[in-house]
């Protein structure tokens, strides 16, 4: 042990023995099982500062997250841990940590870094879901695929089958197991996938799954020099990385040597994105020696009850799971299975048990209502606005989602790379009179040499021309480069008076593009921020939000999915009914059914002391027309089987009437006697 270690005996000394085992490793590679609660986070930081001050190169440590959010909490975590054992110089080392973040934008930092040795534009720009969708869509209208006598797949199926093919790097016919609606189209779609790789590749875009099998091929060619670019690499949350991961991580570090990855598979939620639970399952066996593995099993988040209703749950799953997790906190009350009418008794009945806990000290920002699908909140939403309530939900429709500063991205990404005709597509009809028939002319002009020039002299339709001169200018500008992010006020300067025209809500729009400006300060160049947001997008105001309204309490909402990894001291999870969770798109399949229970089992291991389990016996329909008034009656969750229920407290709410109140036999108010009366 080096020194700086040696003189500051007392920090691990609150790490418990495995954990501290995983932290003080050697060189070989290490895989830590980690249940839930069980430290793997706060383990994970400990080894990261520990190899720091044991004399690691910040630079060549490479720390893969699941969020850019989680990227910089453990960024964080680590300076505070290193500066304890080092003092003020560890805040250098801990800012060293450039290499921290999710796989996406870590992989397209090394792919433009490496760009021309691999034969790609440094300057490409990357498409997210529906732009790739889009530019799909456009390939199978060029193939004709649009004008078939049967109807071809819609171009978010299109997407959905490649992106399954490569990123489980199945034969297309494998893939097409999990569409067998599409079976019959194989053909046609390996031709449109032929033809959609060679579109990106004229147009210099990446989607996001080439972000990962570039990567994967680049590091598989040591002469490259990738994998002597880092000694160590550290992967967090591994039981959702799909194959295309595991292969990037082998084409790093064929042997194994300085690898360390934490996870539950137990918490695996993303099968839907070809996440591949066997990646973990199977890690130690890839090496030879195999990697050790250290099992964390004592939970510290939760209080015993709570655990004990977790872990009934998962017990049911129809793979055992090998840890059961032990609780470090005794005492504590069972989890509650509160039964509600209606989805609006289940918004009050939140609503008054948060307001409650508030009154007894505990912040907003510590109590979280959790839900199988954004849109399962909306009741609540409105509950907690009419009683000012302050929240903040995270997932669902995003930040960047919004009309309109998407198209100041579209702008700024064909400004970037004048060949994505998807973003310049969108860019162009920005300017009033330009059509798609102009736009694809205007197009196929910026996409030639001096492409910016020739839209000066550019042929435009009357109704435009008054305009253009105008948006040439802009785009001419934001070409050249004003500077980050003076690009961005630029663009506003012009897009803002247009908007005014075109929409009655322009300021609410035009507080968004303040804010996105602000955001964009945040970041060192324009090809970052447009790669960093379109990787990982904002997914909730209190993501975008600077110091004020973070000084603020709010309660949490959130999807499952987005509350990965955090925890809370008192959650509500909503809608605990078949059809909701398990969703009713997934009861179609064992398979789906597992991850379900998966899911289940996450939303309830992420409260501390107090958890709230709500059934309707209703629940309205969502995704039918407009002011649907839908209702259907629910089932309580298969997940809470007659033996999770006996871990919890059964009640229903409102409460009964009291007993006086309900005894009176006869009419309240005797109606029909008045009736009577008025002929007596
Ligand atoms: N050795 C320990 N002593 C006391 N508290 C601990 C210890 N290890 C972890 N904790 C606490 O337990 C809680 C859970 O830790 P952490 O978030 O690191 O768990 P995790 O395994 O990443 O959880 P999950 O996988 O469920 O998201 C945190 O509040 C953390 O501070």
């Amino acid at each position: 042990m080096s020194e700086a270690a040696l003189s500051t005996p007392g920090y691990l000394d609150r790490l418990n023995p495995e954990q501290r085992a995983a932290v003080l490793h050697g060189d070989g590679p290490l895989l830590v099982l980690a249940g839930a609660g069980s430290g793997k986070t706060m383990t994970l930081a400990h080894r990261v500062a520990h190899l720091i001050v044991e004399g690691a190169d910040p630079r060549r440590i490479l720390l893969m997250t699941f969020s850019r959010r989680a990227a910089a909490e453990m960024r964080g975590r680590v300076g505070r841990i290193a500066r304890e054992v080092m003092g003020e110089k560890a805040e250098a080392l801990a800012e060293g940590l450039t290499w921290a973040g999710t796989f996406h934008a870590i992989g397209a930092r090394l792919l433009r870094e490496q760009a021309t040795e691999i034969g790609l534009d440094p300057d490409f720009t990357i498409h997210d879901r529906e732009d790739s969708a889009d530019l799909m869509n456009l390939c199978r209208h060029e193939l004709g695929f649009s004008r078939m006598a049967k109807r071809f797949p819609a171009k978010g199926t299109c997407l959905a089958i490649y992106s399954r093919a490569v990123n489980a790097r199945a034969p297309l016919a494998a893939a097409l197991g999990d569409f067998p609606w599409c079976a019959e189209w194989e053909a046609e779609l390996k031709a449109l996938f032929a033809a959609y790789v060679a579109a990106k590749q004229a147009q210099g875009v990446l989607d996001y799954d080439d972000l990962l099998l570039y990567w994967a091929e680049l590091a598989a060619e040591p002469e490259l020099g990738l994998g002597a670019r880092f000694d160590h690499v550290l992967i967090d949350e591994y039981q959702d990385t799909n194959r295309v991961q595991a292969a990037i991580l082998a084409g790093l570090r064929p042997d194994g040597r300085g690898v360390t990855v934490v996870g539950d598979d137990a918490q695996s939620i993303y099968s839907f994105r070809a996440a591949e639970v066997r990646n973990i399952l199977d890690f130690p066996a890839v090496f030879s020696p195999p990697a050790r593995i250290v099992t964390l099993t004592r939970n510290y988040r939760s209080t015993a009850p709570i655990l004990a209703a977790a872990n009934a749950v998962i017990a049911e799953a129809r793979e055992g799971y090998a840890k059961e997790l032990v609780a470090e906190r005794q005492g504590g009350l069972p989890p509650l299975m509160i039964r509600v009418p209606d989805e609006a008794a289940q918004a009050a009945y939140v609503c008054e048990r948060v307001l409650e806990a508030r009154e007894a000290g505990v912040a907003l920002k510590g109590q979280a209502a959790l839900f199988r699908t954004a849109s399962h909140s909306a009741p609540l939403e409105v509950e907690l606005t009419r009683r000012n309530i302050p929240f903040v939900k995270f997932g669902g429709l995003k930040f960047l989602d919004t009309a309109h500063v998407k198209d100041v991205m579209a702008l700024l990404r064909l400004a970037e790379n004048p060949r994505d005709r998807v973003s310049g597509f969108r860019a162009l009809r920005l300017v009033p009179g330009i059509g798609p028939a102009s736009a694809e002319r205007l197009l196929a002009l910026l996409a030639a040499p001096g492409g910016t020039e020739a839209l000066r002299g550019a042929r435009v339709p009357a109704r435009a021309a008054a305009e253009w001169a105008d948006f040439v200018a802009l785009f001419a500008g934001l070409r050249a480069g004003h500077g980050w992010p003076a690009d961005l006020s630029a663009l506003r300067a012009w897009y803002e008076p247009r908007l005014e025209l075109i929409h009655e809500d322009a300021p609410a729009r035009i507080a968004d593009l303040a804010t996105l400006e602000g955001i964009a300060a945040g970041y060192p160049s324009r090809a970052r921020f447009l790669t960093e947001l379109t990787l990982d997008p904002p997914a909730a105001g209190g993501d975008l939000a600077g110091p004020p309204l973070l000084d603020d309490d709010y309660m949490i909402l959130s999807t499952i999915h987005s509350a990965k990894g955090q925890e809370w001291k008192q959650v509500f999870v909503l809608n605990c009914v078949d059809g909701c969770i398990p969703s009713d798109l997934a009861t179609g399949s064992r398979a789906g059914v597992e991850e379900e229970r998966r899911l289940f089992y996450v939303a309830m291991t992420r409260a501390k002391d107090a958890l709230h389990l709500l059934v309707p016996a209703r629940f309205h329909v969502h995704n039918q027309a407009a002011r649907g008034d839908r209702h259907v009656h629910a089932a309580r969750s298969r997940f809470l089987s007659d033996a999770v229920v006996a871990r919890l407290a059964e009640r229903s709410w409102p409460p009964p009437p009291p007993e006086e109140a309900r005894a009176a036999p006869g009419p309240r108010r005797d109606l029909a006697a008045r009736m009577r009366g008025m002929w007596e």
